[in-house]
């Protein structure tokens, strides 16, 4: 499902005179669906770097990013958003939203943005909420003003709500307490059995262990980062 050959990275450092830094070379993976890998490496290693190329927030210089049949590395703007749309979903470490829309429909967008009824949209947005224990008080009020543990488990919430072939997972279970941290790793081995190709980071060891079939070191793609 998601297949990485052979990638490679610069940074431009354009308040240094442009100067060119290569921080990955030759990044290969393959993760077939129903499988997940976990990013490791020392902080600074680059696992969050080649998660934003995959997801084609950061460029890649070099080399392919196939996510179903969407080369990641070579695609149109157009041709992502509609990858991000349908295809790859990313649970980041933080929620970003806009100000003032209800945590709801927050949850609910991704539904309603690949056609699916509003009503139905929202049943699954309020199971997902009720699920991760997010007070129905709330669910009306938008969640900038959450708690940080709040607001990742409306994240989540958000990036399960979608049936995504693949999905990115940053730090998925960082601040959460244990009931809500077997939740997460519940939903995501739920998503596994359905057939999603799951790529993640995880400091959280014990819930990488849980999840994951095999752990993918960046070291060896980014020698210079090493840290
Ligand atoms: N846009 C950028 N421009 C220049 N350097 C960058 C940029 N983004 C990341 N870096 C550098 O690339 C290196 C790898 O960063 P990255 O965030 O990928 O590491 P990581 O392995 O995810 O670390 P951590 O576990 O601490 O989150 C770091 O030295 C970082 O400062």
């Amino acid at each position: 499902m998601i297949t990485i050959e052979n990638v490679s990275k610069s940074f431009t450092l354009h308040n240094q005179g442009a100067a060119e830094i290569p921080v990955m070379q030759g990044a290969s993976l393959n993760v077939a669906a129903g499988e997940c890998v976990a990013l490791v490496g020392a902080s600074g290693a680059g696992k969050s770097t080649l998660m934003r190329m995959i997801y084609g927030n950061y460029l890649t210089a070099s080399g392919r990013i196939m996510v179903g049949n969407v080369d990641v590395a070579t695609a149109a703007p157009r041709d992502i958003i509609a990858l991000r749309r349908h295809t790859l979903g990313y649970v980041s470490q933080f929620l970003r939203v806009v100000p003032r829309v209800s945590t709801l429909d927050v949850v609910a967008e991704p539904l309603l943005v690949t056609g699916t009824p509003k009503q139905d949209a929202q049943a699954r947005a309020k199971e997902l909420l009720a699920r991760l224990n997010i007070p129905e008080r709330l669910w009306s009020l938008s969640p900038t003003t959450f708690s940080g543990g709040e607001q990742q488990r409306v994240n989540i919430a958000r990036g399960f709500a979608y049936p995504y072939p693949a999905l990115l997972l940053d730090e998925p279970t960082a601040s959460l307490d244990p009931t809500n941290r077997a939740t997460v790793l519940a939903m995501v081995k739920e998503a596994k059995q359905r057939g999603a190709a799951i790529i993640g980071i995880f400091h959280d060891h014990a819930a990488r262990d849980e999840i994951c079939e095999r752990q993918l070191d960046v070291t060896q793609y980014t020698p210079g980062l090493a840290a």
